[in-house]
């Protein structure tokens, strides 16, 4: 097994209290992995601390990569942001697109953010757009497009530059359960195809049975994980609906 994600003992406090306690957790690479719990129990806060986007208070995340494993502790801010436009893609249910740009520019930002030119970075957009049904669109702004093809532009932007790493909060939050359904299909297929590995938190029990592994926190704790059931296909042994019912 090649660990690309690790934490040990992530610890987060808000002036509420505690919202991650002694959380330790490895995503395998490859691996697609949903995060699932009641509302306040530390999805969002174990996701964001994982991305490098928050801090913990204590406790560390480990990026596994071939030149050595990446503590994110030593990292400066700058040097975390760069980390995260160049490891890791994001897709979260609003906010992450900017409305007055097309699709294809939305989806060129990151490369253009790292240093391609326009050109090749427009054409290597389209390709991803066309990849995700998006063909013929790519000069429409985010208001001329529904909300289930909007979230395949963020899909595509989280997974232009080569992110290895997806990180999703409730993408489909915001969809109807026919639109959820095809947007999930596409969220799952393309990190698949390219080898990424997908962490995704959702209240949604359909998105959850469909990765391949499952997490469940309650008070800032994991209190089940699917992997440890021994299979690497989870839905045939874990009882996510029961997750669902509290
Ligand atoms: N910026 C903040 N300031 C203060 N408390 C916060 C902040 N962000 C989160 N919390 C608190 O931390 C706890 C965990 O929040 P978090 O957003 O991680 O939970 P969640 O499981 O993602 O919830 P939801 O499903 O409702 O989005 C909650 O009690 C929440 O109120």
């Amino acid at each position: 097994m090649n660990a690309i994600l690790h934490a040990q003992q992530l610890t987060k406090h808000y002036p509420g209290g505690v919202a991650l306690d002694h959380v330790d957790f490895t995503a395998q690479a490859g691996e697609s992995i949903a995060i699932i719990g009641p509302s306040g129990s530390g999805k969002t806060t174990l996701l964001h601390c994982l991305a490098g986007i928050l801090r913990p208070d204590a406790g560390s995340v480990t990026l596994g990569r071939q030149a050595g494993a990446l503590d994110l502790r030593t990292l400066s801010d700058a040097e975390l942001s760069k980390l995260r436009r160049e490891e890791f893609g994001f897709v979260f249910q609003q906010g992450m697109l900017l409305p007055e740009l097309t699709a294809v520019e939305n989806v060129a930002l990151p490369l253009m953010l790292a240093g391609t030119d326009r050109r090749t970075s427009e054409s290597r957009a389209a390709e991803w757009l066309a990849a995700l049904g998006l063909a013929g669109k790519e000069r429409r702004r985010l208001g001329e497009l529904s909300g289930g093809q909007v979230q395949r532009v963020a899909i595509a932007r989280a997974q232009v530059t080569g992110a290895r790493v997806v990180f999703a909060d409730e993408p489909t939050g915001a969809l109807d359960s026919a639109t959820s359904s095809e947007v999930l299909d596409v969220l799952l297929r393309s990190v698949a195809a390219n080898g990424r590995t997908l962490l995704v938190v959702t209240h949604d029990p359909n998105v959850a049975e469909r990765c391949g592994r499952v997490v469940e926190l309650w008070d800032g704790r994991i209190i089940a994980d699917s992997a440890g059931l021994g299979s690497t296909a989870a839905s045939g042994n874990y009882n996510f609906k029961g997750a669902f019912n509290v």
